[in-house]
């Protein structure tokens, strides 16, 4: 098992990220930006105004700003300063408007590429191959795809926003400065290396503790989703103290990432307002220095008060963008380790399960498996060995073992779950390998171990076999009478619309199964696959599907993986397996009068059955 899906992620995992699902969006993105940039370009225009008037009143300086003519400009006292009032007023109404626009963009934006992102990742995951979750935790897909795509949320909501807040309250105050005078605007300019370098260094320190986060976040989930699905049998185990023993484990090394990426940023913070707190200092004593005795070393000309005061104003606003560096790069670089696992995820082959490979339609097909070997990635047993089998069109045939015999695995075989290591599957004569998977499932009834149940209706749970989901009602109906669920399914309160809730909780192990099966035979398939399909029913339950089922496997082929030998009593073909090696086949008459394995386990079965009865 592992955690990681990054591994996948090239090096700009956000820039790919935007270009895949925000491309077609980009000229909101830029309208935002631009918006938020202009309005806090001219928030900042008030005291360079101010101080423009105080020198224009007091000192006898022209009143000029660029771009705007001379000859607008008022010379009476009273109206240039109704005039810079005005001014002040119009880029305060300016600023608000575009911060409006800039924010309604941004929020746009960031919610349309979300769904792009959610709903794309959602549909390339489900389409993975099955061995994609043998290897990775369910739980930390699904943080991936919640927790890493919420992080993006963030980052798009707020840091981009403050990022640009940031950056251009620093180039805005710096234009300012330079307006009223360039001299000392470059020499506050000095303090960029430093502040550079020692952001950098925390850059480079912050990004493998923010993939250390995302991570521990991604193992946490894992834990708690399967401690919460198996919340019964850990019950019934009292296993609760050695679960919250796990959870604990992981819940503190989660916070101990979290803590080593606090103190970072705590040791970070007081030298980026070192940096500012000291050329603050510089520039007051030499502007001091420089309105009373005149400019100090490698200064030249004059300085106002008028310039000084905005001056110093401009270099106080830029002291919370740098103080909030630390922030800004924190959130950049947590938002670009969870663009690594969605990205990762997201790059990732989803073939099997799509659309590519041959598209083929069956008519009961044949079914061969030819010297069939495999083995799960990442372990040395080989579960299948050899198979060889010929299933003949419309055929019944039963698998039967031991547990861990590799019953279900040669079923997932024949539903292109997993690729054989050595041998070919074949179904009505097309190699499995050149067959689209979409096209062979779409043919095919499959009822799992666990009866699997969606969060919906009854009737949205069987229609949910049908090609696209759809099913009229009157099919809906006959699927569960075929399956004998049609009777309790009419008690439930509201009938056809009970809401099952997670997993069908609500229903018993049989009913489930019984829905199971109306779902697998609604879309009338070709092939089925029934893998421990009536386990949960009991006998008489079973005694009524095999009945119904009789009737429908007629005309299909059909897989039976069965315990209950009962189950599979009248099919064509009977295929026992030990060990991943078929060791008998025939029909039930056939395998009793062998003597085999089969004949020995049905004695003891037709005995503890005939002991029952006594
Ligand atoms: N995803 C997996 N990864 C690794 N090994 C697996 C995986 N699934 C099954 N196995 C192993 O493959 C072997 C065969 O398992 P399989 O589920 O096919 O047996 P089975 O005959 O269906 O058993 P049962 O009757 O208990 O359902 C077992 O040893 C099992 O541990």
């Amino acid at each position: 098992m592992t955690d990681a899906f990054s591994e996948r992620a090239d090096h700009y995992p956000l820039v790919s990220l935007v270009r895949r699902y925000g491309r077609a969006d980009l000229a909101l993105l830029l309208v935002a930006m631009v918006s938020t940039a202009v309005s806090i370009f001219l928030s900042l225009a008030d005291v360079y105004l101010i101080g423009l008037g105080i020198d224009a009143l007091f000192n006898d300086q022209p009143f000029a700003l660029p771009l705007l003519p001379e000859s607008l400009v008022p010379s009476a006292p009273v109206d240039l300063l109704v005039f810079v009032t005005g001014l002040i007023v119009v880029t305060s109404l300016v600023t608000h408007l575009l911060s409006f626009v800039g924010e309604y963009c941004f929020g746009l934006y960031t919610q349309r590429f979300l769904h792009e992102l959610r709903t794309d990742s959602f549909s390339r995951v489900v389409r993975f191959d099955l061995s994609f979750f043998d290897e990775h935790r369910t739980g930390n897909v699904i943080s991936a795809l919640n927790d890493d795509v919420n992080q993006l949320d963030t980052f798009f909501n707020k840091l981009v926003e403050a990022s640009i807040w940031a950056l251009t309250t620093l180039v805005s105050a710096f234009v300012y400065m330079a307006l009223l005078n360039v001299q000392l605007a470059l020499f506050v300019l000095c303090s960029a290396p430093v502040l550079a370098a020692t952001n950098l260094w925390f850059s480079r320190q912050v990004e493998p503790i923010q993939d250390d986060i995302r991570s521990e976040r991604g193992g946490l989930n894992a834990l708690l989703a399967t401690a919460l699905g198996g919340l019964d049998v850990i019950k019934a185990n009292t296993a609760e103290d050695a679960e919250r023993g796990r959870i604990t484990r992981s819940s503190r090394d989660y916070t101990d990432a979290r803590l080593e990426n606090r103190r970072l940023s705590i040791r970070q913070a007081p030298l980026n307002r070192l940096v500012v707190g000291v050329w603050l200092v510089f520039v007051v004593a030499i502007g001091v220095q420089w309105i009373t005795v005149g400019p100090p070393l490698f200064f030249s000309g004059t300085l106002t008060a008028g310039e000084l005061v905005p001056l110093l104003f401009y270099l106080e606003r830029m002291t919370p963008p740098l103080k909030n560096l630390g922030g800004l790069i924190n959130g950049y670089k947590g938002a670009k380790a969870a663009a690594k696992r969605v990205g990762g995820l997201t790059a990732r082959d989803a073939r099997t399960g799509g659309e590519d490979g041959e598209h083929v339609t069956f008519d009961a097909p044949c079914v061969e498996f030819d010297g069939v070997s495999f083995t799960y990635p990442g372990t040395d047993q080989r579960v299948l060995d050899g198979v060889d089998l010929d299933v003949s069109p419309g055929a019944t045939v039963g698998i039967v073992g031991a547990t861990g015999a590799g019953k279900s695995t040669l079923l997932d075989l024949l539903l292109q779950y997993h690729d054989p290591d050595e041998g070919r599957v074949r179904v009505g004569g097309h190699n499995l390998e050149d067959v689209a998977p979409r096209s062979l499932r779409e043919q095919v009834g499959y009822v799992d171990q666990d009866s699997f149940l969606f969060d919906g209706t009854v009737r949205e749970n069987v229609a949910a076999g049908a090609p696209r989901g759809e099913a009229t009602d009157d099919e809906v109906r006959a699927a569960a009478g075929i399956a004998g669920a049609h009777e309790f399914v009419t008690d439930l309160s509201a009938g056809y619309d009970t809401e099952l809730g997670e997993r069908g909780t609500s229903l018993s192990g049989g009913q489930r199964q019984r829905l199971a099966i109306a779902r697998a035979v609604v879309g009338d398939p070709e092939l089925l696959v029934l893998d421990e399909a009536t386990s949960h029913v009991d006998t008489e339950s079973e005694r009524l599907v095999q009945e119904h089922l009789a009737d429908i496997t007629a005309d299909r082929t059909t897989f039976v993986v069965a315990h209950r030998l009962s189950t599979v009593r009248h099919a064509d073909e009977i295929v026992v397996l030990d060990d991943g090696v078929v060791t008998e086949t025939g029909t039930h008459d056939e395998l009793v009068d062998a003597g085999g394995s089969y004949a020995n386990l049905w004695n003891v079965q037709v005995g503890a059955l005939e002991a029952a009865g006594d």
